[in-house]
């Protein structure tokens, strides 16, 4: 690994305590708060006080609308337009989000200060009560003919869809929680979810399958928690820097920065998967399909990690350049 960790001196502190933290409700969402709070307390002992932080647990529109799918409502800034909007008021210091569910670009005034360390990147297949263990090898062969799969990603429908177009898709959402209970009553024959969130919520549901990541590209910062910040508290920005991890900074900067050029409607399927090699390198996979899986493009491009911005640009130009324009209309 050839990027050196920024964490040279221990940041001071200055300002009243507690400082303020951002999050939204969920289990997933407040089990990555303390995550985060657990690393800022290790590199800023002034901080470890139980007291030195306060959590403010923000509903936004994204949790309140349950019954449609994200691609209906406007996308992945639903989860965090009132967060934001608590950060540019002053009512918390800093806010903790999943990075996949953070648009590209930040609002004026707010920066994307750190990234944590990646969780396993992968999506999961999950069959139901009804179905036989899932094969590692093949995780789809344990589906049968005309199944109906609970999803609300038509990221994860249009992948599963172009190998098994036989295959029906039910909307399903609500927090980690809520699907698998969904599943359990038989609402589906199977979901797929975020193998991160499942760990990080020590769920392992029985015959589940991690799929690999060149079958069913993963989101764009995907298991990756980010962090962010006003852009003008220099303060909180120091001691974000001893927390950054730089390989998810890397891996996730080219990630979105194809997520960024490709600028689909937020209905446009869209993958990215970024990971360092030994020498320094940087490989990123992205897609771009169709929601019913009749058309699916993916390729890989390979370069520098210091270069992952403009390896994520041009791989985005490329797929878009190649793809039918309706997906970007
Ligand atoms: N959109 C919901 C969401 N946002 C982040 C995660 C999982 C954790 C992560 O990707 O970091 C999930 C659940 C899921 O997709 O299964």
């Amino acid at each position: 690994m050839a990027l050196a960790h920024p964490a040279a001196a221990v940041p001071q502190h200055r300002r009243p305590l507690p400082l303020r933290v951002g999050t939204r409700g969920s289990p997933l969402a407040l089990w990555q708060t303390r995550y985060f709070l657990d690393r800022v307390t290790r590199f800023c002992p002034v901080l470890r006080d139980a007291k030195a932080f306060e959590e403010h647990a923000i509903t936004t529109s994204g949790d309140r609308i349950q019954d449609r799918k994200l691609a209906e409502i406007g996308g992945k800034g639903l989860f965090a337009k009132e967060i934001h909007e608590a950060l540019l008021d002053r009512r918390v210091d800093f806010a903790v989000h999943s990075l996949k569910d953070l648009e590209t670009e930040m609002p004026p005034g707010i920066v994307l200060a750190c990234t944590l360390t990646r969780e396993d990147a992968r999506d999961c297949l999950l069959p139901g009560p009804a179905l036989p263990a899932c094969d590692p090898a093949d995780p789809f062969a344990a589906l049968p003919q005309g199944a109906v799969i609970g999803t609300s990603s038509v990221r994860r429908q249009s992948q599963l869809l172009y190998r098994r177009p036989d295959l029906r898709v039910t909307t399903f959402r609500g927090n980690v929680q809520t699907r698998l209970r969904k599943l359990a009553e038989g609402e589906a024959a199977a979901t797929l979810l975020a193998l991160a969130g499942l760990r990080r919520m020590e769920l392992d549901p029985p015959g589940s399958v991690a799929i690999d990541p060149e079958i069913m590209v993963p989101a764009a910062g995907q298991g990756i928690v980010g962090v962010t910040v006003r852009a003008d508290d220099t303060e909180l920005h120091e001691l974000l820097a001893a927390i950054e991890d730089p390989e998810a900074r890397a891996v996730s900067s080219a990630e979105r920065a194809l997520l960024a050029a490709l600028d689909g409607s937020c209905r446009t399927p869209i993958g990215g998967h970024a990971r360092l090699l030994p020498n320094g390198r940087l490989r990123l996979t992205g897609l771009v399909a169709r929601a019913d899986g009749s058309f699916l493009l993916k390729r890989s491009e390979e370069g520098s990690a210091r270069d992952a911005v403009r390896i994520g640009a041009e791989l985005g130009h490329a797929l878009r350049r190649d793809s039918p324009a309706d997906l970007f209309a």
